[in-house]
């Protein structure tokens, strides 16, 4: 069981994925953020009928899940009913990742949470025992986006600019891996790093 979890953040085209990526080829479970934003709201659980009871069965599909469609557009430019949404939704899809990574085998175990440092910080996630930001400077990032998404130069900058500073992911760092340079640089650094968590997992 992985008691020790580390979460991994950064922001839009840093290069979370291809972090992750790398501990899992050391062995390393990721725990999925989509999966746990699924189990939020799954068919018979407490967040669902939570949903149900804000929002009425409207936003329920034929076979009693959440018809996301339907919900994107109930909160869609209602900001309070996003909120009251996020109020629900939120503090589960946490909870769920919480126990997938305290449930994977290992030493330890990763969450990849991009929007960390926007949704509450280390307040907000007091079980993970490190916070693993992935840093690369703004132009870095935004040739990322662009070339990953085929997006123009001021779109991208939108995107990067809608998310937290650098500095203010750097300032919930335990540890830092700066990706502004080949991917084998990153084999080596998430070698590195998957030491350390071994030996701080007590494994
Ligand atoms: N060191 C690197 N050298 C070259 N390309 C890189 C490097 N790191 C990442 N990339 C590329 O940049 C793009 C973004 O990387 P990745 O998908 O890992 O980012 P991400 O942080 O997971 O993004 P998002 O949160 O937007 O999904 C990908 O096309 C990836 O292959």
């Amino acid at each position: 069981m992985a008691a020790f979890c580390v979460g991994v953040t950064g922001g839009v085209a840093s290069g979370k994925s291809e972090v992750t990526r790398r501990f899992e080829a050391l062995g390393v479970r990721v725990a999925d953020a989509d999966l746990a934003a699924r189990a939020a709201v799954a068919p018979g659980s407490d967040g669902l009928r939570e949903v149900v009871s804000a929002f009425g069965a409207d936003v329920l599909d034929a076979d009693g899940g959440l018809d996301r469609a339907a919900m994107r557009r109930r909160v869609f430019a209602d900001e309070t009913a996003r909120r009251r949404l996020e109020a629900i939704v939120h503090p589960r899809v946490r909870e769920a990742l919480r126990w997938q990574c305290e449930s994977a085998p290992g030493a330890y175990a990763i969450a990849a949470i991009p929007l960390l440092a926007e949704g509450g910080g280390r307040e907000a996630y007091p079980w993970l025992h490190r916070i693993l930001v992935v840093d690369v400077p703004t132009a870095v990032q935004r040739a990322r986006v662009m070339a990953r998404d085929r997006v123009e130069a001021d779109l991208a900058e939108r995107m990067i600019a809608a998310q937290a500073t650098r500095a203010q992911r750097l300032a919930i760092a335990d540890d830092v891996v700066v990706n502004d340079g080949p991917l084998e640089a990153l084999d080596r650094h998430v070698a590195d790093l998957d030491r350390r968590y071994r030996a701080l997992a007590g494994g």
